[in-house]
């Protein structure tokens, strides 16, 4: 019911140059995403702003959406240096992340201005990746749970889905992030499991049965199928590894 989705957040790496090479690379070495796509897996790559009109033209067509690692809170206005939604939208974006834990810690981004974003990117038809995670502290004090899902409600504050709109929970557990440090697949699957409570009680059963929750952190090719094997993850947000054609295209095949 819930296809799987593979994420590759570039961060803030390649130049438009590199990000042309690196797309051609990636449809030669997938046949099955040059056309339709692949029915067992939904792969999006979400490369840095300068780099989605070269994602747009390059992809598509293809079976590979594209989206944003962010979004401004703001609609079209005086706001220097932001990026609006909308201009996201008409890159063909399907996608945009919010509430990243490094702009949560880097840019201080508090939970009601994820939820804003989120609210913003679902107004103009993107589909947020919403990513929520505790730190190793909350970790070691027992709290991964509680703390994951206070920011979760305090992300998602306003935000409706009452008509069909989608949004996608990124699992990603701060200590996990550019470590080599995975979550192990149970744990993986327990905060999914406890995310999807929270959907059901804030949102209903259908939403939650629904939306799709994805796990992110050191995932590589080698680990892909186990932490995607619990039933509540339903794919990955990849940083490091979605760099290489090579191993974003193993985890593609891993995932499928
Ligand atoms: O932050 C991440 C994806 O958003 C995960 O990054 P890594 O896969 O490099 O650990």
């Amino acid at each position: 019911m819930r296809t799987p989705l593979l994420a590759g957040n570039w961060k803030m790496h390649k130049t438009p140059s590199e990000a042309r090479v690196w797309f051609a690379e990636f449809l030669e070495a997938n046949p099955a995403l040059q056309g339709g796509g692949r029915a067992a897996v939904e792969v999006a790559l979400l490369p840095s702003f300068p780099l989605l009109p070269v994602a747009a033209e390059q992809l598509a067509g293809s079976g590979v959406a594209w989206g944003a690692q962010d979004v401004s809170a703001h609609s079209f206005g005086a706001y220097t240096g932001e990026v609006a939604a909308e201009q996201l939208a008409d890159l063909g974006c399907r996608y945009a992340v919010v509430g990243h834990s490094e702009r949560r810690a880097y840019w201080n981004e508090s939970d009601a201005l994820v939820a804003a974003k989120a609210r913003r990117a679902m107004e103009a038809g993107l589909v947020p990746i919403l990513c929520v995670g505790e730190r190793l502290e909350e970790r070691e004090a027992g709290r991964a749970v509680a703390f994951t899902l206070e920011q979760l409600a305090g992300s998602l504050e306003g935000v409706e889905l009452a008509t069909g709109e989608e949004l996608v929970i990124a699992y990603e557990p701060v200590w996990a992030i550019g470590t080599g440090k995975t979550a192990s697949s149970g744990d993986a699957q327990a905060m999914a499991a406890a995310i999807r409570g929270f959907l059901a009680e804030r949102f209903g059963e259908a939403v939650a049965a629904r939306t799709r929750i994805l796990y992110g952190g050191s995932m590589k090719p080698a680990n892909t199928a186990e932490i995607l094997a619990g039933p509540d993850v339903d794919g990955g947000l990849v940083g490091g590894a979605s760099l290489e054609v090579a191993s974003f295209s193993a985890m593609v095949e891993a995932a499928g």
